[in-house]
């Protein structure tokens, strides 16, 4: 068995990075955005008004000022007068900031009698004006990650209408065992739901992958060496399930005689000991354990990464953070162990009941606390490391 850093190790070496596509900004948002953008105007392009009031001459602002209003700029439609002493433009937010004027006051501390203005009581020392490129210049330039809503509308005001992103890698999923049915179908009797299948699809998903949903193989040869065919032109093909030991578990078989080049079977691990990999035809191939809380653990150290090196991200693990304990823990045993825990505002506290099948305890879980192999028992405050769900 390798540890998990040496598996994660091999994985990255199946990944072959996607490449880029390019595609509106509608459809930019959660993509990875590879090269850097750069503007390619000033933002504000021009002084512009903060406030709806006047723009004057900030010299004119004395005790009682009173201006004379001799014109109008609006967002969209600034004013070509030109300010001189004892005179204001009614000035609107977004407005071009009038030639003469460096100064505007907001309408509330404004009264007007016609033509004329008074500028009442203590403005304040704002002056209201947005300078020019005061959000960002031409060349300003936005470097490469994910991208957010608020790097989206940065970049629609940078003048790009479409961006450069890494293709989405297509990961099919293929859900294995004959006691499974779809969610929402009638199962019999000793049948149960297929479940990892979607846990697994929400996670690619989040993670900027294209998840691709195959139907149910069955455990025989014949229905196996179907649902991977069926797999064909996906980046990954991850199956689910039908990875270990016993009699019905065929995906080692199957793929080896498919002509899967392994990478490597069994991981130290818990839970997801029996992780298969290798590539098999022109795709990388992950076999994931069928317990459902293996094969959520295992997208989440496993393909998680992976799927951020499809992308073009660097190849590293999934990020770790510390806390202290807010209960104490037993010795670990020889495999790295991921515990289903809940972040309290004391700390960590790991679920009692760490089966590999309960899907109730990982749904309520936060995180999952970090057990090198071997770790002695540890006492409430100590601080441990943890990766978040
Ligand atoms: N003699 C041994 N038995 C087992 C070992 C071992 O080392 N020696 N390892 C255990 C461990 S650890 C795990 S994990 C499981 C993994 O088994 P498989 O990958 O072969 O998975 P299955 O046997 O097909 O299923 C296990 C379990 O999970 C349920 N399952 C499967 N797929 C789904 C799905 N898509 N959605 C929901 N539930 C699923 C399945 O019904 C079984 O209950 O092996 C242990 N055994
Ligand atoms: O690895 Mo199994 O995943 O311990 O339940």
């Amino acid at each position: 068995m390798i540890s998990v850093a040496e598996a994660l190790e091999r994985l990255f070496g199946l990944v072959v990075p996607t490449g880029t596509q390019t595609v509106p900004l509608t459809e930019a948002a959660g993509r990875y955005m590879t090269a850097p953008a750069i503007a390619d105007r000033t933002q504000p392009p021009f002084a512009a008004s903060a406030m709806d009031g006047y723009a004057f001459r900030d010299a004119d602002l004395g005790a009682n000022a009173r201006l004379r209003v001799i014109g109008e700029a609006a967002a969209g439609a600034g004013s070509d007068k030109s300010v001189g002493p004892g005179e204001a433009i009614r000035i609107f937010t977004g407005a071009p900031l009038p030639q003469g004027a460096d100064r505007v006051v907001i309408q509330e501390d404004v009264t007007r009698d016609g033509d004329m203005i008074s500028i009442i009581g203590d403005v304040g020392n704002s002056f209201h004006i947005r300078p020019m490129g005061a959000d960002f210049k031409a060349g300003h330039q936005l470097d490469p990650r994910v991208l957010t809503p608020g790097d989206v509308a940065l970049l629609a005001a940078m003048n790009l209408p479409r961006v450069t992103v890494a293709r989405k890698p297509v990961i099919a999923l293929l859900p294995t065992g004959n006691e499974l049915v779809q969610p929402g179908e009638d199962p019999g009797p000793d049948q149960v739901i297929a479940s990892n299948s979607y846990g697994l699809h929400a996670l690619l998903a989040a993670a900027g992958a294209a998840p691709r949903m195959l139907p149910v193989a069955r455990d025989t040869t014949a229905s196996l060496e179907m649902a991977i065919g069926l797999a064909e032109g996906a980046d990954l093909l991850v199956t689910i399930g039908g990875a270990s030991v016993g009699d019905h578990d065929l995906v080692g078989a199957v793929t080896e005689r498919l002509g899967m080049d392994r990478a490597f079977y069994k991981v130290a691990m818990r839970p997801g000991k029996p992780l298969i990999a290798g590539r098999i035809g022109g795709m990388a191939m992950v076999g994931l354990p069928g317990n459902p809380v293996s094969a959520m653990v295992c997208g989440t150290i496993f393909l998680r990464p992976m799927v951020r090196a499809y992308l073009g991200q660097p190849a590293a693990p999934e990020p770790r953070q510390h806390a202290p304990l807010a209960a104490p823990l037993p010795a670990n045993g020889p495999r790295e162990h991921y515990m289903r825990a809940t972040l309290t505002p004391e700390g960590l506290c790991a679920d009692k009941r760490q089966d590999s099948a309960l899907l109730s305890v990982l749904a309520a879980a936060g995180a999952l606390i970090v057990r090198p192999p071997g770790d002695a028992a540890r006492e409430i405050g100590e601080e441990v490391p943890f990766i978040r769900l």
